[in-house]
């Protein structure tokens, strides 16, 4: 697969209002989340910041690896799983999160493991959406999304040249 053709540039201010915006969301819901699992690496940056604004202290990663060249998902591997005292009554008081949801399936493999776990992101693609309780901004399906952290600044072409020859 290649880069879908729609980008959706994200900088680190917005990054941070959304995902304050999903804490928001989240503190809406009057749970007692006792722990956030975060699905490394790209839930790493969004937990830091929900941990802060809903005064979670516990923090577990769980770390999977699907796209293994940018763009395209292979096989999922599983380089370390869940705490067994976070895993024992299937997540019912955890909260699980990550940057985005694209085809679901990160969350999907995730949710095998803590079928009762409530689980948040800050974007979703449609394809995702069946997966996650909470999210903040939806992106169509043909859209990639630029994480701040991927990126760094480069010369834009003017709109009046960019796509002549
Ligand atoms: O819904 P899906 O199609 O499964 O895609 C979503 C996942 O893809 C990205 O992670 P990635 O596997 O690229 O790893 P990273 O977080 O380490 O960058 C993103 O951070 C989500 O975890
Ligand atoms: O749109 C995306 N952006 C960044 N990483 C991703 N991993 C899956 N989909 C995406
Ligand atoms: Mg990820």
């Amino acid at each position: 697969m290649s880069l879908p053709d729609k980008a959706f540039p994200v900088s680190w201010d917005q990054f941070h209002r959304d995902a304050r915006a999903l804490a928001w969301r989240l503190a809406g819901l009057k749970r007692d989340f006792k722990a956030i699992v975060c699905i490394t690496r790209g839930g790493l940056v969004p937990a830091a910041i929900i941990s802060r604004e809903l005064n979670i202290r516990l923090i577990e990663t769980v770390c999977v690896a699907s796209y293994h060249d940018y763009v395209n998902q292979g096989e999922m591997v599983l380089l370390k799983g869940i705490a067994p005292e976070l895993t024992a009554d299937e997540g019912v008081s955890v909260l699980v999160i990550d940057d985005l949801t694209d085809t679901g399936k990160t969350a999907s493999e995730v949710r095998t493991i803590l079928p009762k776990a409530h689980f948040a992101c800050v974007y979703a693609k449609p394809q995702g959406v069946p997966t996650i309780d909470t999210f903040v901004t939806e992106v169509s399906q043909d859209t990639w999304i630029y994480f701040p952290w991927d990126m760094g600044f480069t010369y834009q072409e003017p709109i009046s040249k960019a796509g002549r020859g």
